[in-house]
């Protein structure tokens, strides 16, 4: 062989040496890389198809034809606190006039999902729940209730108005109540990513022990909207907030921090800032889970630690979710939803609180 075909020949093979080198060095870099950022990756990307390309519309347009009383800047609420220190509404009977709103929201007429869950022995509660949404729950809107059971067959026929929709949907049953409770946030994730987006506008939250006594309406819709829990609202100190206080868990708030405590019986919003809360909330209790820990009030307190760092845009006065078991107070003029009293011990698979 001539020295000039061997020394050409060398060359191609150290050539081919090198460019293997390099591909083995860039492939293992970049799996290593993406592996410890895999999880800020997950968060910053995953999105349901088309979430971000919706359209809100926030045009507040008032038919010129409506008469209404003239608002004032003098005369409104003086016993409560009508608007948070990053000045939003808190919402209270007295803050809005029905008509008004209304009026406007009628002309932009939102679709408004709500999701329960109803598994084991909380079927009993679905009729009440659908019969009083359909006397107060956005009366005159378009509203889907979505329902997730275990027991289709509990799932009363409630006749609905017009323009009003129900959709069952089957969920495993379930051991311990804690396991329902947490699955909230799994359930509105497979909600939304199976097109629940594409049909509404808002989701909201609710607590299936739950009926409707007053008008619950458009004056409750917002980006994202949580309510007060009525258990903590009027003087307590926050560190008296049953929030997370262990540091190992994720829905952990340390003493000193916090601006209300809020309930996960009633919470909602825009579909896509519904979609960021329950996968964060979610993936935060899955971590919980993997280190061997369950927050002090599962996806409530996850809620609770999401709404400190991720402000609602509004929030709702405790009569949006007042309880059977206390008495009404003299700055709730109305309850809106009650939750019933129940036999705890009775209705949920492990019993007790
Ligand atoms: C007023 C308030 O703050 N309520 C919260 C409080 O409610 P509660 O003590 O009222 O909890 P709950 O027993 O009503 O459970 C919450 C909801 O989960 C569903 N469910 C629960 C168990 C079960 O076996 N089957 C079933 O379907 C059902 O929709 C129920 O309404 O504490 C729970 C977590 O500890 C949740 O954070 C609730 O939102
Ligand atoms: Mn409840």
């Amino acid at each position: 062989m001539p020295p000039n075909k061997i020394t050409f020949l060398t060359w191609v093979g150290v050539c081919l040496v090198l460019l293997t080198l390099v591909w083995f060095w860039v492939n293992l870099y970049g799996t290593k890389n993406e592996a410890s950022s895999f999880h800020t990756k997950k968060l910053l990307t995953t999105k349901a198809p088309e979430l971000f390309n919706v359209c809100h519309n926030e045009d507040l347009l008032m038919n010129p034809g409506l008469n209404y009383t003239q608002p004032s800047t003098q005369i409104g609420r003086s016993d409560v606190n009508t608007v948070t220190n990053w000045n939003v509404p808190l919402v209270w009977d007295g803050t809005f006039d029905p008509a008004v709103i209304d009026d406007i929201y009628k002309s932009i007429n939102p679709r408004i999902a709500v999701l329960v869950l109803a598994v084991g022995k909380y079927t009993r509660f679905i009729k009440g729940f659908l019969e009083s949404g359909e006397k107060y729950f956005f009366v005159g809107f378009r509203v889907t209730y979505y329902i997730y059971t275990d027991n289709e067959k509990e799932v009363p026929q409630v006749s609905l108005a017009p323009g009003r929709n129900m959709l069952v949907l089957s969920v495993p049953s379930a051991n311990r109540w804690q396991e329902v409770v947490l699955s909230k946030m799994q359930r509105a994730i497979d909600a939304i990513e199976n097109g629940l987006h594409k049909d509404a506008d808002y989701l909201f939250m609710m607590d299936i022990d739950s009926v409707f006594r007053y008008r619950f309406g458009a004056e409750s819709l917002s980006r994202l909207i949580a309510v007060l829990h009525r258990g903590y609202y009027k003087d307590t100190h926050r560190d008296h907030f049953p929030y997370e206080r262990r540091p190992e868990s994720r829905a952990f708030i340390p003493y000193g921090k916090g601006d209300f405590y809020y309930t996960a019986a009633v919470w909602g919003g825009y579909t896509d800032d519904m979609y960021k809360l329950v996968k964060h909330c979610n993936d935060k209790s899955l971590e919980d889970a993997d280190n061997g820990i369950e927050a002090a009030w599962q996806e409530e307190s996850h809620l609770n630690k999401y709404f400190l760092y991720n402000k609602p845009t509004k929030v709702l006065s405790p009569e949006y979710l007042w309880s059977d078991y206390d008495a009404v107070p003299k700055d709730i003029h109305v309850v809106r939803i009650s939750q019933l009293i129940k036999n705890y011990a009775e209705v949920r698979p492990n019993g007790g609180h």
